[in-house]
């Protein structure tokens, strides 16, 4: 007999590894790798993923227990999926489990669920009603309320225990006892979140020319009736007509149709469709356009690997308006002429309807989406299209990179420098290494676009000497229209300051927006927000509301108007008096976008602002609404943060401002550099696109540094010439790679204890294998073990936090190590109080 493998879904210590369960001869077609079955463990049915069948095992098979069910008829995970859970569950120190669960929709996650039946197991099956028969004669041990219940259950077949309780409110005593005596038995099988959406749909039973004929002879009074088979004869090339559809264009009860169906000229059953979150939406088809000379280089070069099947991977560095896209869309066009697949995957933050559009335009119905702003019914349906071959090309966040396709041939990151590209909680992937190990192993070509390649990928393609990860590099130095890169001037603040200019806006930046406004051109405006917060302190004495918890300053939501901790979520009515000094001089600080958008309205009276931040961009849908305003020009600035930096192509931006460049450049963060370079470049190659050259200002007080003068003169090399030197010197990426373990607990002098206890621990073993020491030796293999020092935001929800860095580099299992330490220390605690966080390669720093 065989034997399946199964990951349960049990959130314990020791439960990370497969288990054993026999396939019942009943299920051997049903069950294959990557299949979603629901298992006994314990005394409770969960869910768990089949990772391998086996002919045999060690688990002795009289004490193994069966399969319980299968859950989904196509299985939802490939076995390259499996293999790639496996892969990430060792690459990012996350369960097995853990990595199985982010690669299928949340709606699968299936709950156990209980259903009461009545015990046939003991009658032989024809006997069954003299069985029934016999039990509810058996009045003596069956009271009234229990004989209720029976025939309830009786007549349902099954039925759940909230559909019980809903029908008999005081069931307990009688449904246990009824259980106990084996007179109802109970199973547990395990039911998805979400459901499949059904609609009624209406079908014709006899022929259209037979249906025709019965109008004709409709009683005269029945005329309902003649309308509804009329109009169903008359769709009859799209039957079924759903229900709904008959009765709002008729304006009839669903009686009518039923008394239809009673003659036996109509049948009405489910059907299942599909939540297609673009419906209705018309996207204007594109051709493809005849490459340029860069693009077509880039072009033939991904090709090669391409159309010989081969795996490949490319780093697209081209500037802004290079036209990254349109050779993206090309290479898709070959891979689905090659009857493969392709993801392309786009930061959330740019996963704009212009993006959707782009590739719709060109591929139409073939193209899925998932974003995080469909619905949980959405994303599961865009899911299903893509698993069940109804889609070949899907567009989407960092998870996208998980879609379920069988026949990978291409996946795009574009935007690949973007840090949202990484998952802040377990599992905390990396979509970038995730696409390349996923191409491996299915023979597909990964491209990397971005006009600001991040450090790590760049270093690398230039290197070659990574053998897991040596982009080739294409470069694409000038823009695709022919036009040049905006000018661009660093304003210094400063000096205005010193002139007696108080205002956000510098006298160029004022002089540029009023000849904007004359001109009827429009602007994009950025407020760099990150490192800002809009906190309210008190001008008396200097205190600042701040979460009791948490250790960091609550934010001021003016919607709500209210003030909020943005890591427990506590909120609080804003103070109208200091809580320390009694000063009424309290109030909110911080340049939001907000402010500026006051400002503007104050300085230009009747300037038609549209502002684009999370707080305007909530509801579901905004985020298009007003992007397709301002592309209708009935508006003359767009205001935002990060959002209106990237990927956006209005041909009649002509000025795009920057509010302060540095805000973001003394954040304890050793990327705020490169952070700050990206973001400026990104936002400056909006200005000027298409015909009107474009100007680019950028308002700093830090005007001599190297991340904005370089981002001025559009000069990456440049930038990332003297970011490397700083990098190399400091030992940071892409130098060598960091781990960084955040431990917890409620009890600070207990959690000092272990986190110098763990770094001991990491030294001890490092020392062991002969790896540690400072990252200045010239060793090829090292290791560093910095702190323990509480973490930057010292306390969340109560508990404090510290923190070690690792800095490794060279051939050696520095996250095996790491792994090791952790848990040796968590066994030695017996502490579930006692939290330790792993995460490999970090972004967030914070
Ligand atoms: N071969 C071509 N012929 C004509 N127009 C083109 C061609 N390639 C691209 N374009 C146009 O050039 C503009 C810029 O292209 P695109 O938006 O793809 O640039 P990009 O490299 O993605 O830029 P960014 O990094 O700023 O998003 C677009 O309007 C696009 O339609
Ligand atoms: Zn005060
Ligand atoms: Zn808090």
């Amino acid at each position: 007999m065989q034997i399946a493998k199964v990951i349960v879904d049990v959130p314990a210590r020791g439960t990370d590894r497969p288990f054993d369960y026999l396939i019942p001869e009943s299920m051997k077609d049903w069950v294959e790798v990557g299949s979603r079955v629901g298992v006994p463990f314990g005394h409770r049915t969960v869910q768990g993923f089949v990772i391998s069948l086996d002919p045999q095992s060690q688990t002795e098979t009289f004490k193994m227990k069966p399969i319980q069910e299968v859950l989904d008829i196509i299985p939802p995970l490939s076995p390259d999926l499996v293999e790639l859970a496996q892969w990430m569950s060792r690459q990012y120190a996350c369960r097995f489990i853990t990595a199985l669960q982010v690669m299928i929709p949340t709606a699968l996650k299936g709950k156990a669920e209980r259903h009461i039946s009545i015990n046939h197991s003991d009658v032989p099956e024809h006997e069954n009603n003299e069985y029934r028969d016999t039990l509810f004669a058996e009045v003596s041990s069956v009271n009234k309320e229990e004989q209720d219940i029976i025939s309830f259950i009786d007549q349902k077949g099954s039925v759940t225990t909230q559909q019980l309780s809903r029908a008999f409110p005081e069931c307990a005593v009688a449904l246990k006892s009824l259980l106990k005596r084996g007179v109802l038995l109970e199973n547990q099988s395990i039911k998805d979140k979400m459901q499949k959406k059904t609609l009624k749909g209406v079908n014709l039973a006899i022929s259209s020319e037979d249906a025709q004929e019965m109008i004709d002879q409709f009683p005269a009074k029945a005329i309902r009736q003649k309308e509804v088979l009329q109009f169903i004869v008359d769709s009859k090339d799209f039957l079924p007509v759903a229900m709904k559809t008959i009765m709002s264009a008729l304006q009839v009860s669903s009686g009518t149709v039923k008394s239809l169906v009673d003659k036996g000229y109509v049948t009405v059953d489910d059907y299942e469709v599909l939540r297609d979150p673009y419906k209705g939406r018309h996207f204007k088809p594109t051709t493809p356009l005849t490459l340029n000379e860069e693009q077509r280089r880039a072009y033939d070069q991904i090709m090669n690997p391409l159309n010989s099947y081969k795996h490949g991977v490319f780093l697209l560095h081209g500037v802004t308006g290079s036209g990254k896209t349109e050779v993206y869309l090309q290479s898709i066009q070959r891979c689905l002429e090659q009857d493969r697949q392709a993801i392309v995957l786009v930061p959330e933050i740019s996963l704009t309807p212009q993006m959707v559009e782009r590739f719709k335009g060109r591929f139409g119905d073939l193209v899925a989406v998932m974003h995080s702003r469909l619905s949980a019914g959405e994303r599961y349906d865009e899911w299903r299209k893509i698993r069940e071959g109804k889609a070949s090309v899907v567009v989407g966040a960092r998870s996208a990179v998980f879609a379920p396709f069988t026949n990978l041939g291409l996946i795009i990151m574009d935007e690949e420098h973007e840090s949202s590209y990484k998952q802040e909680e377990s599992p905390k992937y990396h979509a970038r290494n995730v696409a390349v190990r996923r191409a491996q192993g299915s023979g597909a070509v990964v491209i990397l676009g971005s006009a600001t390649p991040s450090l790590e990928t760049y270093h690398a393609a230039k290197s070659q000497s990574n053998p897991d990860f040596s982009p080739w590099l294409l470069e694409m130095p000038t823009r695709a229209l022919g036009n040049k890169l905006p000018d661009v001037e660093i304003v210094d603040m400063r000096e205005e300051l010193r002139e007696g200019n108080r205002s956000m806006f510098s006298r160029s930046l004022h002089a540029a927006i009023v000849s904007r406004l004359e001109k009827k051109e429009q602007m994009v405006l950025l407020l760099n927000r990150r490192g800002y917060s809009t906190f309210v302190m008190c001008r008396g004495c200097g205190y600042v509301a701040g979460c009791s918890e948490c250790d960091i300053s609550l934010t001021f939501h003016q919607k709500s108007n209210n003030l909020r901790c943005h890591y427990c979520g506590y909120a609080e009515p804003v103070p109208q008096v200091c809580p320390e000094c009694g000063s009424e001089h309290i109030r909110y600080f911080g340049t939001g976008t907000q402010r500026v958008e006051e400002e503007l309205a104050k300085l230009f009276p009747g300037i038609r602002v549209i502002r684009m931040d999370v707080d305007t961009t909530t509801e579901k849908g905004s985020h298009e609404k007003l992007l397709k305003q301002f592309g209708d020009r009935q508006a003359d600035v767009l205001l935002g943060t990060q959002m209106v930096a990237k990927g956006l192509d209005f041909p009649d931006v002509t000025l795009v401002g920057v509010i302060t460049a540095d805000s973001a450049l003394n954040l304890p963060d050793f990327r705020a550099a490169e952070k700050t370079f990206q973001l400026l470049t990104q936002v400056a190659g909006r200005a000027g696109r298409h015909h009107l050259p474009g100007e680019v200002l950028i308002q700093s007080y830090t005007p001599e540094h190297y991340s904005i003068i370089h981002a001025s003169g559009h000069d990456y090399s440049s930038f990332v010439r003297e970011e490397f030197d700083h990098r190399r010197v400091l030992h940071y990426p892409p130098y060598c790679r960091l781990i960084l373990v955040t431990m917890s607990h409620e009890q600070l002098p207990l959690l000092l204890r272990m986190a110098e206890n763990m770094a001991s621990t990491l030294q001890g073993k490092a020392r062991q294998r002969g790896w540690f020491g400072n990252l200045d030796r010239l060793t090829p293999d090292a290791l560093d073990v910095l702190g323990p020092v509480a973490s930057p935001i010292p306390r969340i929800k109560n508990r404090y936090r510290f923190q070690c860095m690792i800095k490794w580099r060279g051939n050696i299992d520095a996250i095996g190590l790491v792994l090791d330490s952790a848990t040796q220390i968590e066994d030695s605690l017996h502490d579930k109080n006692f939290q330790i966080s792993i995460d490999i390669d970090p972004q967030m720093l914070m």
